[in-house]
């Protein structure tokens, strides 16, 4: 006998149309953050760029995000004009800042940069190149975040009581994906052009095919909102600005922002460096190097759903986040040692690191929707969000600071385009060691939130799937 589909949300095809629109935005999106780490050091010495430098760049992602608290306001877009018009709206953002990014990576901007305040010097003669990038990186971040935000309000609106956990895991990994095509691609789309702005190009292309997509997905969540208001079912409450105070007097809430600070911290930043640190530590050649980071989304990207699917049904989510926790200090501490330096070990290392950055994320996300209201969702997640950004802002500047100033070892001679080159050696142990103190602090906040959910009974420890 058919099925009476009484909404289209109770259609299990209609949700897994949506789910797989939404998340092949998510890997257009995902392209460009990571899209320029295989190509540090080419892009070091092609615009003078210090490692300070490369970081200042790399940390562009979150500056608007953090400091113009962005993911407030696209959390309050979202709340009050909802996912379509705010996805729309994220992907024009987000071309806007790659457009930016490619013109200063393409070469168009000269000369050094320096900003003092009063005694302080915040730069002190940095190329323009960099801080230009930096800017279309932060316009881009702005973009990406608000889309993050939207794509799981819609993931979320779709699934619930659902296959909640499953689909959101399956949405991350596919924004794996485009992780895992940043890392492949660039080196050998240099080797065929000798530009280093190519893979910012092609991300450009990317967002449209995204832009595209998601139209499609505007047309059918519509078609849900109008079932709904057929049958009378209430559609999202507003965003009000006592949301944040609830929110925030949310105990739990805290606990799962700061390990995601803490967790993320350690796994984005460690990515952008990730090539360069293998190329030092491993002797691995460039254009391979490249691939053995990009091993880390691919396996997270058939992991995220699979633990997604079983804390759907068998709940755990809490311990999940400690054992993922517990797997994220170990990599880091064994990277961190001088002398497991075989090539076998970075790929073991490499794909553990990826189970653990399936492990968090699958757990995590689903968690902010057990412990908040429908309602104050998008504004729980930017603010999640915006807690993260720090972490993705001042972690890459650190780490790069870190590596000009401690960790220096030398300079090689590499002939690069028929032209003699000198590039830094970095020994990257005491970057390793940050990143793991990062993790150590994850443990005890995953901890804190096991102990919070025992007490207020949140359930994060209980399946997601509704029978
Ligand atoms: N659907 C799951 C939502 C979050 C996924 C999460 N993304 C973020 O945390 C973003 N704020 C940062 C994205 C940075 C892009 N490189 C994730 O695990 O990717």
């Amino acid at each position: 006998m058919a099925e009476k589909i009484s909404s289209l949300r109770e259609s299990k095809s209609a949700r897994w149309v949506v789910l797989i629109l939404v998340s092949f935005t998510m890997m257009c999106m995902y392209y460009l953050p990571d899209a320029m780490a295989p190509l540090q050091q080419n892009l070091q010495s092609k615009l003078h760029w210090s490692a300070t430098d490369y970081g200042l760049f790399t940390s562009g992602y979150g500056w608007f995000n953090v400091f113009l608290l962005m993911m407030v306001f696209s959390g309050m877009i979202l709340d009050k004009l909802g996912t379509r018009f705010t996805g729309v709206l994220a992907i024009g953002i987000m071309l806007a800042g790659a457009g930016i990014k490619y013109w200063a990576i393409a070469g168009h901007v000269d000369g050094t940069y320096e900003l003092t305040i009063g005694s302080w010097q915040v730069l002190g003669l940095t190329p323009k190149s960099a801080v230009v990038a930096g800017l279309g990186f932060a316009l881009f971040g702005v973009g990406s975040e608000m889309f993050g935000i939207a794509a799981n309000k819609a993931v979320v609106r779709w699934f619930r009581g659902k296959e909640m956990a499953l689909a959101i895991g399956l949405n991350t990994s596919t924004g794996r994906i485009g992780t895992a095509l940043a890392m492949f691609t660039p080196q050998p789309l240099y080797n065929l052009t000798k530009d280093v702005s190519a893979p910012v190009l092609l991300s450009i292309v990317l967002l449209c095919l995204g832009l595209l997509v998601y139209l499609f997905f505007n047309v059918i969540d519509k078609r849900l909102d109008k079932e709904e208001s057929d049958a009378g079912i209430a559609s999202d409450e507003e965003f009000k600005f006592s949301d944040i105070a609830d929110i925030a007097r949310n105990r739990a809430f805290w606990y799962i922002s700061i390990l995601c600070v803490l967790f993320y911290s350690a796994v984005f930043p460690f990515i952008k460096f990730a090539t360069n640190l293998i190329v030092q530590k491993f002797s691995v050649t460039d254009t391979f190097a490249g691939y053995i980071p990009a091993l880390l989304p691919f396996s997270a990207l058939l992991l995220t759903p699979l633990f997604g699917g079983i804390s759907d049904k068998k709940g755990k989510g809490a311990s999940i986040m400690i054992l993922g926790s517990i797997l994220l200090v170990c990599v880091h501490l064994l990277f961190a040692i001088p002398s497991l330096n075989s090539f076998p070990i970075a790929i073991g290392l490499v794909v553990v690191l990826g189970i653990a950055f399936s492990l968090v994320p699958s757990a995590m996300w689903p968690a902010i929707a057990k412990i908040i209201p429908e309602s104050k969702l998008g504004t729980a997640y930017a603010m999640t969000f915006w807690v993260q950004n720090w972490g993705l802002m001042l972690v890459p500047l650190l780490i790069g600071w870190v590596l000009d100033k401690y960790c220096i070892i030398g300079t090689i001679t590499r002939v690069i385009d028929g032209k003699q080159e000198q590039l830094t050696q970095y020994n990257y142990t005491i970057p390793m060691l940050i990143f793991a103190c990062f993790g150590v602090l994850a443990i005890g906040f995953a901890y804190l939130l096991k102990a919070e959910d025992k007490k207020k009974g949140y359930g994060l420890e209980q399946p997601n799937v509704i029978e």
